[in-house]
């Protein structure tokens, strides 16, 4: 399987959950590499924007593959997680839903060796998990993706995918927001494919806590006004705009 590559070793860190219902809980991450949305903003590119690709992204920058990519088996992998005093995994990528087969067979030799590990798993909400996949994770982070993220909507929004993940209670809807318009938007969605507003939680957008608190308070109130959930980005008030925290 392929994970993105972080000072020669897979991208896996131990940390707390920045974003979302579980923030604050202890975990590690593992990050996929690949994604099937190109996000003009996304701070994950190294995933997926690599040279000889048309994609467009603000950074402006092509990455190479082979440097950004880390291949490694299902047993690897499964080695390199028990060695951390931590029950609790992150699947977050790129879209780690491209990969669900080595990471069910992961899961399922983990659970071998210790049946109290629990799985979350942050997805773009375009794809249905397969039902085995499915019945292993305990939450699923959902977070399609707006008009800001510069994708056609044909591929942002997948109306099976996102009523799949609105039928299942272990999926939370985590929105990106920064103006009144994305609100607005993501209300669209909710309507559109019967997402309960109990399950929506609205993040601002930012990469440094002044980011953060630019938009906070106002997407706060709205919050309020709608029943949703806010999040702000511990990991990014705690430690910055790095990668492996
Ligand atoms: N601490 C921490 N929390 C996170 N929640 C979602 C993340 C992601 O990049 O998917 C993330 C991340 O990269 N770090
Ligand atoms: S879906 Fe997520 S990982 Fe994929 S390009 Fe968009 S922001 Fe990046
Ligand atoms: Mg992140």
């Amino acid at each position: 399987m392929k994970l993105a590559r972080l000072d020669n070793c897979p991208e896996i860190f131990h940390t707390l959950q920045g974003e979302g219902v579980s923030v604050g809980k202890a975990a590690v991450f593992v990050r996929t590499s690949r994604c099937n949305l190109h996000c003009r903003w996304c701070d994950t590119d190294y995933t997926w924007n690599f040279k000889g690709t048309p994609w467009e992204h603000d950074r402006g920058i092509k990455h190479d593959k082979a440097a950004c990519t880390f291949e490694i088996s299902p047993a690897s992998l499964v080695e390199r997680l028990a060695t951390y005093p931590c029950r609790h995994i992150v699947l977050t990528g790129g879209e780690p839903l491209l990969q669900q087969e080595e990471l069910l067979e992961a899961i399922r030799s983990l659970r071998q060796l210790d049946p109290e590990w629990t799985f979350e798993v942050e997805t773009n909400g375009t794809r249905i998990p397969d039902p085995a996949f499915e019945a292993v994770i305990s939450q699923f982070n959902v977070s399609p993706k707006l008009a800001h993220s510069g994708m056609d909507a044909a591929l942002r929004i997948v109306p099976a995918a996102l009523t799949h993940f609105a039928r299942n209670p272990k999926a939370w809807f985590k929105f990106v927001a920064s103006s009144n318009a994305d609100i607005e938007e993501i209300e669209a969605l909710a309507q559109a494919h019967q997402i309960p507003a109990s399950r929506i939680v609205l993040m601002p957008e930012g990469r440094t806590s002044q980011d953060l608190d630019r938009h906070s308070a106002e997407l706060a109130a709205r919050v309020l006004e709608k029943g949703w959930r806010f999040s702000d980005r511990l990991h990014v008030r705690l430690w910055g705009d790095r990668r492996g925290v």
